[in-house]
């Protein structure tokens, strides 16, 4: 099965894109599985934090289905949205269309750059919910809001919220990296508490309206960044930190920066996300499932915006000191 891709990320956030409008791959659900598993191993495979299937709507201009890289299927991705965003508004030449993804038909559209030269894309992240059901959460109360989780850390407190995946978030006087990785195992490994598992963030108030947001995400392990996490983040640093509701909060992470939109309407919140969706190649994937093997024809690089995008890297990195 030959498989034209993108490869493509969102603030470093980096995913296979396979389009399926231009052409059915008629793929079975345990075909999308084992395409993750295959195509997304950094060792033996392509190497991505996920897949992107942009297939048919009857309700939007496209629909977007994201598989982590473990085979696990998500409700959001909004790095991976960017980029689909980018992807369908290209193909169809207008500015402003909507994508539908698993929990809702989200608006998406070409925005004002958030660096120079960088053609930045604005999704919708909703449903927003503090309800720990909707993760869920198994937790003595409806909400859990800066409480400590004991199974996790004795010391830290975290805010869980579905934007519309599962996210808890704590804030931190500095991101310890390997702390996070051993909390966001533990959490991945706690059914009695995440049923589903759930993405884990730690969140570091660089100023007002700045922070630097780390995650270890369900599915994946530590990434560059998360999408759904950075306004998750942005989300409960104004909550509980210093951060504005309508201003853009300028958020840091390990492969960028984006900036995030917190927004209140009728006692409900919604985050605007935005940031690069940047091409890095494409090529054609020739797959045998069967057999578990692959084939990867010559790669057509998109020399000039990534090299673009490395302005925006070394900006991100000298703003936390790398
Ligand atoms: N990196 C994504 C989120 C991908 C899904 C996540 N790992 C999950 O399982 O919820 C983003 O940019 O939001």
């Amino acid at each position: 099965m030959k498989i034209p891709y993108i490869k493509c990320h969102g603030s470093g956030n980096d995913f296979i894109l396979i389009d399926e409008i231009e052409k059915d791959f008629g793929f079975s659900e345990k075909e999308r599985e084992e395409l993750s598993l295959l195509l997304c191993d950094r060792e033996n495979g392509i190497g991505s934090d996920g897949i992107l299937f942009v297939m048919p709507s009857e309700k939007a201009e496209g629909r977007m289905r994201m598989f982590n890289l473990d085979g696990t299927e998500a409700e959001m991705c909004g790095n991976g949205l960017r980029c689909v965003a980018r992807h369908m508004i290209e193909k169809l030449g207008k500015k402003e269309i909507a994508i539908e993804t698993e929990k809702a038909v989200l608006p998406v559209s070409q925005v004002e750059e958030i660096f120079p030269e960088i053609d930045t894309f604005s999704v919708m992240i909703e449903p927003v919910s503090f309800e720990v059901d909707s993760l869920p959460m198994n937790f003595a109360g409806k909400e859990a809001v800066d409480v400590k989780i004991p199974e996790l850390s004795e010391e830290r407190t975290f805010t869980a919220l579905s934007v519309p995946n599962p996210h808890i978030v704590t804030i931190v006087d500095s991101v310890d990296q390997e702390e996070l990785l051993s909390v966001g195992k533990k959490a991945n490994d706690l059914p009695e508490v995440f049923p589903n598992g759930v993405n884990v963030s730690y969140v570091q108030v660089l100023e007002k309206n700045k922070i630097f947001v780390r995650t270890f995400e369900r599915g994946v392990g530590l990434t560059n960044a998360c999408g759904t996490a950075m306004s998750a983040s942005s989300l409960v640093s104004t909550i509980l930190g210093p951060n504005d509701l309508g201003t853009p909060i300028v958020v840091i992470n390990k492969g960028g920066l984006v900036n995030c939109v917190v927004e209140k309407d009728n006692g409900r919140f919604s985050i605007q996300l935005r940031g690069n969706g940047t091409n890095v190649y494409q090529a054609e994937v020739d797959v045998d499932l069967g057999a578990l093997t692959f084939e990867v024809s010559e790669k057509q690089f998109f020399a000039e915006e990534n090299a673009t995008y490395e302005k925006l890297e070394a900006f991100a990195a000298s703003e936390i000191g790398g």
